[in-house]
């Protein structure tokens, strides 16, 4: 069946057409991001969620979403999703992060002018036919300092633009490295610096629990005379309410604002105050932007739901189409290796090791961890996937490591997995075959040729004489099926293993009719998700 997406917010219809044309059910329902009931009433029955800034994906959507494996943000910022939920939920959160950066900066310059210039204000006395030349008196920006907070992609062209307009550009991130900062030819500061000399002052800066209110009285009060602010990026990176106290009181000057604590904002305490410039979230709103963001968020979600490529996932590594399909053996090979070692372990787990060797350790390892893992943590939990596993797993105080090394022995490559438990360590190894099968080459440093099937039985036991023939009779007198087996040893005489494959899941009784025949040490049922 296709898989379904629904678009909750007002995407270009571009997006529409892709997903169309990929073969995936669409439901264009732009008035469902204002309604949250009727969004968590029907979210059940999609497989994508595409998204602007009006929908809020809560926890509350998220619980009923139990189809969802993807939201697309056409657009960067993700402040209205809940990316933990999400990440729990194991739905995948991307956006396109450069698609309206463009557009969003130039919005940015623009209402730097029309601060500056009193724009609207004196546009507005025109057309009522007052003239009032005297009243709308502005500063020029050449020469001026322009304090840029967040100087990422859109900060950064930003800075670009406002040099070009003979600027000084000062700017506060501390990610900006001293070597990007000379290049983009800015001078990095400080935040209290920025505050005290800055003219202007434009934010672009996520909204994160760091950022919030990064603009509070206190640092407003620490800004210079006759400042104006531009906020561009979004509501509750400044205190609105101080803000306009400080407007009132002429400490400063004006202030350009796109984004509110409350959107839709409805009423606000930078509402109707002189030399306030205000829009409605209209940063992104060009149509070349709109076309960016729909195109390539549709192409992003279509990839992920058909061929299982991510790209600019916000909670999980990227992979490429041509990963996806050259990873897809591995990555198979990685979940059946989690799931052996996972429905191997009751006890809790301390440790995973893995080791990537040769052909394995070239790959996208990140892809392949987030697979291993979600198949040990499936048998804990089986609503874990890829995205949620690593996450549940530190939850849990899990500790991880990988390691990685050329080409060892006989296999082009291979993956081991030790698990460590307060009892005992455990490790399986598996490799992918040249016709694209995964297999088990090694259980507890035992060589061994297995694939994997849907329904199977280890066993380990002492290397005697009879024990086949007792694994046979027992099953048979059990009703089962035996439909292949593997096999393998230490040594003559020494520690050995055994994997059967049966046709359906072993009942009970079997498993202890072959405990209670006392020639094994260890008897369990294996169940594999293979198709
Ligand atoms: N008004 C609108 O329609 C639009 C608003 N935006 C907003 O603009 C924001 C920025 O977008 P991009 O530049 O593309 O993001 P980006 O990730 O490229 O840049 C953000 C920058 O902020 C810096 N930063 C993070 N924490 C900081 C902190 N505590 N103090 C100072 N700097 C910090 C980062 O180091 C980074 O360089 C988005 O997150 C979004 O909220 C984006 C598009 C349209
Ligand atoms: O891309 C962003 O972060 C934006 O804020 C744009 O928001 P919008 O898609 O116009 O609702």
């Amino acid at each position: 069946m296709a898989p379904k997406v629904l678009i909750s917010d007002e995407l270009s219809e571009a997006a529409v057409q892709i997903f169309r044309d990929r073969g995936i059910d669409v439901d264009f329902m732009p008035e469902l991001g204002k309604d949250k009931e009727k969004l968590a009433e029907i979210i059940g029955r999609y497989d994508g969620l595409a998204i602007r800034s009006a929908t809020k994906v809560t926890p509350t959507i998220l619980e009923r979403a139990d189809n969802l494996k993807v939201i697309g943000r056409a657009g960067i910022g993700t402040d209205n999703i809940d990316k933990e939920a999400a990440s729990k939920k194991g739905v995948i959160v991307m956006n396109t992060p450069f698609g309206n950066m463009i557009t969003t900066a130039e919005h940015a310059i623009a209402m730097m002018f029309a601060v500056a210039r009193q724009i609207p204000e004196a546009s507005v006395s025109t057309h009522a036919g007052k003239w009032e030349k005297s009243k709308f008196m502005g500063v020029e920006l050449t020469g001026k300092t322009l304090g840029v907070i967040g100087a990422g992609n859109i900060g950064g062209i930003v800075c670009d633009r406002a040099r070009g307009l003979k600027m000084k550009v000062i700017a506060y991130d501390p990610f900006l490295g001293e070597e990007k900062a000379q290049q983009m030819q800015v001078e990095k500061v400080e935040l209290d610096d920025l505050l005290k000399r800055a003219d202007f002052i434009t934010l672009h800066v996520p909204l994160t629990d760091q950022t919030r209110n990064i603009l509070s009285a206190e640092n407003l009060a620490k800004t210079k005379k006759g400042v104006r602010i531009i906020n561009c990026a979004r509501g509750g990176l400044v205190d609105e309410a101080a803000l306009a106290e400080l407007l009132k009181s002429g400490h400063v000057a004006g202030a350009a604002f796109d984004v509110f604590s409350v959107e839709p904002a409805k009423e606000n305490p930078l509402f109707n105050l002189p030399n306030v410039v205000c829009t409605p979230h209209l940063g992104a709103a060009t149509t070349e932007a709109q076309e960016n963001v729909a195109l390539q968020v549709a192409e992003q979600m279509a990839d992920y739901l058909l061929t299982g490529a991510v790209q600019n996932a916000l909670n999980m590594p990227s992979v490429t189409a041509e990963e996806a399909k050259i990873m897809g053996p591995w990555i198979k090979l990685a979940d059946y290796l989690g799931a052996f070692i996972g429905q191997m372990t009751d006890e809790p787990i301390k440790a995973i090791n893995i080791l990537y060797d040769g052909y394995a350790a070239e790959m996208n390892l990140a892809a392949l961890n987030c697979s291993l893992i979600a198949g040990i943590m499936k048998q804990v939990n089986p609503d874990v996937n890829m995205v949620s596993a690593p996450l549940i797993a530190k939850e849990r105080g899990i500790k991880i490591s990988t390691t990685n090394q050329a080409q060892s022995g006989a296999f082009e490559g291979y993956i081991k997995v030790t698990v460590v438990t307060g009892k005992r360590e455990r490790s399986i190894a598996g490799t992918v075959f040249s016709d694209g099968k995964p297999r088990f080459i090694q259980i507890k440093g035992i060589n061994i040729d297995a694939e994997v099937g849907r329904h199977m039985v280890y066993t380990t036991n002492e290397d005697v004489p009879g024990i086949i023939g007792a694994l046979g009779q027992t099953m048979g007198a059990n009703g089962v099926n035996i439909a292949n087996f593997t096999l393998g040893r230490t040594a003559a005489k020494g520690e050995a293993i055994a994997l059967l494959y049966v046709d359906e899941p072993v009942p009970g009784k079997a498993l202890d009719a072959l405990r209670a025949t006392g020639l094994f040490q260890q008897v369990k049922s294996l169940e594999f998700d293979v198709a």
